[in-house]
């Protein structure tokens, strides 16, 4: 049995783990170890081992590490790990990567790495394969490093792709274990990316004109050049696409993410300061790793309008519905709509009483909701955050390529659902594929921001942050929409949604940070506030006790 302890004692020692206080544990969270960068080198390395031990348990299928804090401040950084397909690692291994990451000493990291490989019945000697990615954060360089000190010492073949959207990690582990195969998901690179997208793109719009210009806020992360570079592949001689391309800096680290961005717009609910736009101007805004999106303009008479993840959602389920119906293909494709608690209520209303789809209401975070939309023949999955993607299966693409036409209304439908399939990042969400596909769709719709944003008014509502002692007392039943303890707090909670028209409210421990989040709507402003208060006290009261 080949045996790697020499090596990785050695190369441990050059990446060693910071210790935390007595008590407290490194964990793969929701998005995979995210944190101060200082703290990340040695958590790098042994994400390396564990990166290699996956691969080699698939039987050297390529696994991917992508080096990201996606909105975080430039300061942070992260680490997490892509399986196969392109999904996110299998929830049984985020154990494993916490084994590792919390071994005290090098000594007792290899007896880990040993224990892991015994149990697991990983023959250390099969070839492995990882391949990695990093945004633009400065930091990126040393974990970088420090992986693949943890690659060489576990003797794994490695690919550095370099600077990379999130999504386009995600792409390329696809490609890269499906290629030379009949599921080929496109050519094993960057270039590849571009041109899959870029012809999609083309083919969906069948000749539609797009209206105006779109602004696009790139957070002055990766995505700023990802998707200038883009943007060269789709010939102008064909399509009519107006970008300009805003806070794309990434020579100074420190304004990532900062008073712009996705997450900033979404959450303080306005456009970022600057550039400034005009009004009427159809602006939208990627995060720092390019994998959530949110669309908006500043309207003369009522100011800033958001279209969230929400509305992506719906638009795409309403779009992709109709053409499935032309296409004659209702009475065999099952398409269902898949959200989070956070989804405003009113959006869940339009998609389940006016577009007659399901709705699967799953845990915060997107691999629980790409696990449900699986599920169906055409899942579309948003988180409100702008994070989300549409999935097809396998029964759906064969059907859109294979069905016999019966008019060229019918041929039509089929050849832009073929064509979205190929537009769609079908590993994970996708901030620049989605932008592709609501461009698309605006297009054939001939519609404006203002003509999307009518289709339903949201319910006014509020997310508060409560800090409390121990987070972990809260615990929740019902994707996370009812509290089971601590005992009474539930009943209070429901008592006070009493009080309000159309409200609902609802409180739960954050996956990313030490503290809760109580989230409430209802039919007016003052009243949606009013509510979330009440419910961030009750929290206050149950979390201090
Ligand atoms: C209300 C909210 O936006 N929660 C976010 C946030 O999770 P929390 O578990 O709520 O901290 O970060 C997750 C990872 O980015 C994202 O998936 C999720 O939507
Ligand atoms: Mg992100």
């Amino acid at each position: 049995m080949e045996n790697h302890d020499k090596a990785i004692l050695a190369a441990s020692a050059r990446h060693p783990i910071v210790p935390l206080p007595k008590g407290q544990f490194y964990n793969y969270g929701t998005a995979g170890f995210r944190m101060k960068a200082d703290l990340l080198e040695g958590i790098s390395f042994r994400v390396g081992l564990l990166a290699s031990l996956r691969s080699r348990k698939l039987n050297g299928q390529a696994i991917g590490v992508m080096i990201t804090a996606s909105h975080n401040p430039a300061a942070d950084n992260g680490v997490k790990i892509v399986d196969p397909m392109g999904d996110m690692l299998e929830q049984d291994w985020e154990r494993y990567a916490t084994a590792l990451v919390n071994a005290p000493s090098d000594d007792e990291l290899v007896a880990v790495y040993n224990k892991l490989a015994a149990e697991l019945k990983i023959d250390l000697i099969v070839p492995a394969k990882v391949i990695y990615g990093r945004d633009t954060r400065p930091s990126g360089h040393t974990l970088v490093t420090a992986l693949v000190a943890g690659l060489a010492a576990t003797g794994a073949e490695h690919v550095d792709y370099k600077l990379l959207t999130t999504p386009q990690l995600h792409y390329l582990v696809r490609a890269t274990n499906s290629e030379g195969t009949p599921l080929s998901y496109g050519k094993v690179s960057e270039v590849g990316y571009y041109e899959k997208l870029a012809e999609a793109f083309v083919r969906a719009l069948r000749g539609r004109r797009i209206d105006g210009t779109l602004v696009v806020d790139c957070a002055n992360g990766v995505g700023g050049p990802k998707l200038s570079e883009l943007l060269k592949y789709i010939p102008k001689d064909k399509v009519n696409f107006d970008v300009k391309v805003v806070n794309d800096d990434v020579l100074r680290p420190e304004v990532l993410n900062l008073e712009c961005g996705a997450d900033f717009v979404k959450t303080k609910q306005r456009a970022p300061p600057s550039p400034k736009q005009q009004p009427g101007i159809r602006c939208c805004s990627l995060d720092g790793d390019a994998d959530r999106l949110i669309y908006y303009w500043i309207d003369p008479e009522s100011g800033f309008v958001m279209l969230d993840g929400d509305r992506i959602s719906s638009l795409a389920a309403s779009f992709i519905g109709d053409l499935v119906e032309s296409a004659g293909l209702k009475n065999d494709l099952r398409i269902g709509v898949v959200q989070t608690a956070y989804a405003n209520g009113a959006s869940t209303t339009y998609i389940t009483q006016h577009l007659r789809l399901p709705v699967i209401c799953t845990p915060t975070g997107v691999k629980h909701l790409h696990h449900v939309a699986q599920g169906f023949d055409i899942g579309v999955y948003f988180e409100a955050n702008g994070h989300g993607t549409v999935l097809f299966s396998p029964d759906a693409l064969s059907a859109f390529r294979n069905a016999e036409p019966q008019s060229p209304a019918q041929k039509d439908a089929l050849d832009t659902l073929a064509a979205l399939g190929d537009l769609i990042n079908q590993t994970v969400g996708d901030a620049i594929s989605d932008m592709l596909l609501v461009e698309v769709i605006l297009a054939h719709k001939n519609w404006t921001l203002r003509d999307w944003a009518m289709t339903y008014a949201d319910l006014p509502n509020r997310l508060v942050r409560v800090e409390v002692g121990d987070k972990d007392r809260f615990r929740t039943t019902d994707a996370e929409r009812r509290l089971l303890h601590p005992a009474g707090a539930q009943d209070e909670i429901d008592q006070a949604v009493k009080k309000y028209k159309d409200a609902r409210a609802f409180a739960r421990a954050s996956g990313t940070e030490n503290a809760c989040r109580v989230y409430a709507e209802a039919a007016t402003r003052s009243e949606a506030n009013e509510l979330a208060e009440r419910v961030a006290h009750i929290i206050e009261r149950y979390g201090a006790q």
